[in-house]
């Protein structure tokens, strides 16, 4: 856990807790008896305190948090206070990814050093907490009140050059890290030891202090957007203005404000469930999942399709270091593809050129000997079925065959080859390379290694995979679907686009679904629904009632928008209108009177509609299908549904998806009562049914976490 050994007259204490060395409560017993032994030694002048393995240390442990344990003496707080305290000179080395914890115990000892290839960060923000122990008052003290801000709200890492700068390290170097920490422990002197307690210190540019924290918190009341833990990590870092021991206090009060407080439960769900869904099963055959499972080995992938998705998808197996067989039947889309490609890769790199492992071609046949293809044709089912026809014939027959569809059933695709085994939906949201989910689907034959590959080939990208089962729109986008469905019947009854979108984003959205709607094109869904039949170019499929489609409510707005050409930003006009050029989305009347009349033809009655109520009707139905499709048994939990919607569909980290949501904030019961309310003024809408599943755990009074905990292997 923590080892000490003498280096003459230096002693060494060493954290050894693989793979991160978190601190856990048998790290910290033993940090600190090396460090009262070492401080006991007559024969020891100063301490190194560093980590053995992969990083210096990742932080307080996380799994400690919902317990007691985090509490047991001696806390990360006392031993961060022994170290300030301590009567020798203490050094910290640093290597890796040094979080939280570790930067606190860094920021408490007398020098720092770190390996040149080492990070520092306080993420704690994203946990929902406070950088406590002290951080809050002596990162400022050390760097100023900027840096700090900046460290501190955004969670964001420093290169060990970066720090150096910052002035939060006192030396950086290269190689054998142990021996020239031992080295300049050495070189120190315990006379000068009182003047390098941080504590003693005042911040740097206090003068300006009142423009700086201004400033910060404007862009945070922006950019937070109800998540309270940035705003409050800001007003302890205002403490570090104060004298030192005051400015502990206030630390103190702030970081327990936070600790308990909802957000940073469901923010530490959020970071659990993104590594949950790593040990899959399929619910209907727990013998199938990542235990049992094999993945092929992938070296070289081909890329089907250079549109904006090929290229996303390119660029980010390039970037792991993959061989790419770009295909493309267009030369000159071809072309275009390589040259960004090129682009972004060259900006990743700093302009260093980098070994090009992409061969791009308008000859299918170059895909003969590559392991698994990614087909990222337009999406359209027959298309895709020749496509995968041909892709057959063409490759391999070890080959896995994946096709990037935001719904379309796999197993029809399937279907037109020889090896339904070895077909996978593989779903990555725009764009790309940027974008960390990836939704893996599985068809009726999809195999457990095709499955396990695809899994395997997500992580090899830096993607976080969710295995879900097949669908029309999978998990994500069967959801999501309802969201916009009620966002309509908002604006028939009585709302704005702005009033709806506004009332999203308030609830912690990055945008309302209007604003989506025009930065993704309007007629990328409008095609969807002409497909699926729901409308035609012209209008209403002959003998249709306007309002009503396919046994349910519809409302045609989207449709009537599209008919006029307004996609979106792209033709400068979709729900809101956009200057050319820009990006910013202004009211347009002529959106409003479209809505106005239409309400009037069909005889709808303008109401005052609150931001609760369209918070509800807009996030309930969605939440309701969440709870259909473990039902169905299409996830394997419901953190696999939080984690598709944290990362695919923005939505608000703090509230840790829609599932933790409905559970711990809405609760089920209050969530059903609400759907049986809305049914009852909704009735020809069946996503207001209540779930049976819903029904049967809000009777029963559990909770998702117990369903998800039994159900995970
Ligand atoms: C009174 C209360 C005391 C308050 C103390 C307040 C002051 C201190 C606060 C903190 O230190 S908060 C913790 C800050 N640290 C983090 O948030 C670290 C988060 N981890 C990461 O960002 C990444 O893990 C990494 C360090 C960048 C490494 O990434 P990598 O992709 O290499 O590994 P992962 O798959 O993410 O992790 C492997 C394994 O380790 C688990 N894990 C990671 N960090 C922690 C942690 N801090 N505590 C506990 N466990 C951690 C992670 O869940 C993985 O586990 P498995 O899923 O494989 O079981």
């Amino acid at each position: 856990m923590a080892e000490c050994a003498t280096y003459g007259t230096v002693a060494v204490l060493q954290i050894n807790n693989p793979p991160l060395n978190v601190l856990g409560h048998d790290v910290r017993s033993q940090l600190m008896s090396g460090l009262q032994q070492a401080l006991q030694d007559k024969a020891v002048c100063s301490i190194v305190i560093m980590g053995k393995g992969q990083t210096f240390t990742a932080g307080a442990d996380v799994k400690e948090f919902g317990t007691e344990k985090v509490f047991w003496e001696p806390t990360l707080h006392s031993l961060v206070e022994a170290v300030s305290a301590s009567t020798k000179p203490v050094v910290t080395a640093i290597h890796g990814t040094t979080l939280g914890g570790g930067v606190a115990l860094a920021l408490a000892s007398h020098y720092r050093l770190a390996d040149s290839s080492a990070k520092m960060g306080l993420p704690e923000v994203q946990l929902g907490i406070l950088p406590t122990c002290g951080v809050t008052q002596r990162l400022p003290r050390l760097v100023g009140l900027q840096t700090a801000v900046r460290m501190v709200t955004s969670g964001q890492t420093q290169s060990a050059q970066q720090a150096l700068t910052a002035g939060l390290l006192d030396k950086v170097v290269t190689d054998d890290l142990l021996k020239k920490a031992v080295g300049f422990a050495r070189s120190v002197d315990v006379r000068g030891l009182e003047a390098r307690r941080v504590s003693s210190w005042t911040v740097p540019g206090a003068d300006r202090a009142e423009d700086v924290l201004d400033a910060a918190r404007k862009t945070l009341v922006r950019r937070s957007r109800g998540a309270i833990a940035p705003l409050t990590a800001l007003q302890a870092i205002q403490a570090s203005l104060l004298p030192f021991e005051t400015g502990m206090k206030r630390e103190a009060e702030l970081g327990r404000y936070l600790w308990t407080s909802w957000q940073a439960a469901a923010l530490r769900y959020a970071f659990f469930a993104e590594r949950t869904v790593k040990r899959w099963h399929i619910p209907r055959n727990k013998n199938v999942n990542y235990r049992t499972a094999e993945p092929m080995d992938i070296k070289s992938v081909g890329v089907l399709g250079a549109g904006t998705m090929g290229v996303g998808i390119t660029i980010s197996l390039l970037q792991a270091g993959l061989k790419v067989v770009l295909t493309e039947v267009n030369k000159a889309q071809l072309d275009k593809a390589v040259s960004l490609i090129q682009r972004s890769l060259e900006g990743k790199s700093g302009g260093k050129p980098q070994p090009m492992q992409l061969r791009a071609t308008t000859d299918y046949s170059q895909l003969r000997e590559v392991d698994l293809v990614i087909e990222a044709v337009f999406e359209d089912l027959a298309l895709k079925k020749k496509v995968f026809q041909q892709l057959d014939a063409v490759t391999n027959p070890r080959t896995i065959l994946a096709t990037n569809t935001s719904g379309l059933d796999i197993d029809q695709i399937a279907a037109a080859t020889q090896r339904p085994d070895k077909v996978i939906g593989t779903h990555f949201f725009s764009p790309a390379h940027v974008m960390r989910l990836l939704e893996n689907i599985y068809g009726r034959h999809t195999s457990v290694e095709t499955i396990a590959t695809a899994m395997q080939l997500g992580a090899t990208i830096g993607k976080v995979g969710v295995l879900v089962g097949n669908c029309p729109g999978f998990v994500g986008n069967r959801m999501k679907g309802l969201n916009f469905t009620e966002a309509m019947f908002l604006l028939e009854e009585g709302a704005e686009p702005q009033d709806v979108d506004k009332a999203l984003e308030e609830f912690g959205f990055a945008m309302g679904p209007f604003r989506v709607s025009d930065l993704a094109g309007g007629d990328v869904h409008w095609r969807r629904r002409i497909q699926a039949g729901l409308t035609t170019e012209h209008g209403p499929p002959p003998y249709t009632p306007v309002l009503y489609r396919q046994g349910n409510r519809y409302s045609p707005l989207a449709d009537m928008l599209c008919m006029q050409g307004r996609f979106g930003q792209k033709t400068g006009a979709g729900w809101y209108r956009y200057k050319s050029g820009s990006r910013t989305a202004l009211p347009d009347a002529e959106v409003h009177r479209l809505i106005h009349k239409h309400r009037q033809d069909h005889g709808f009655q303008r109401r005052n509609i609150s931001s609760q109520e369209i918070v509800e009707r807009c996030l309930f139905p969605l939440i309701n299908e969440g709870f259909r499709i473990l039902e169905e048994g299409l996830a394997t939990g419901p953190q696999d549904i939080d984690v598709i919607f944290l990362l695919g569909f923005g939505w608000p980290r703090h509230t840790g998806g829609p599932m933790y949501y409905a559970d711990k904030v809405v609760g089920l019961g209050n969530l059903l009562q609400s759907l049986e309310k809305y049914r009852a003024y909704h009735p020809r809408s069946a996503h207001w049914v209540p779930s049976s599943l819903l029904r049967k755990m809000a009777a029963q009074g559990t909770s998702l976490s117990i369903w998800a905990a039994g159900s995970r292997l």
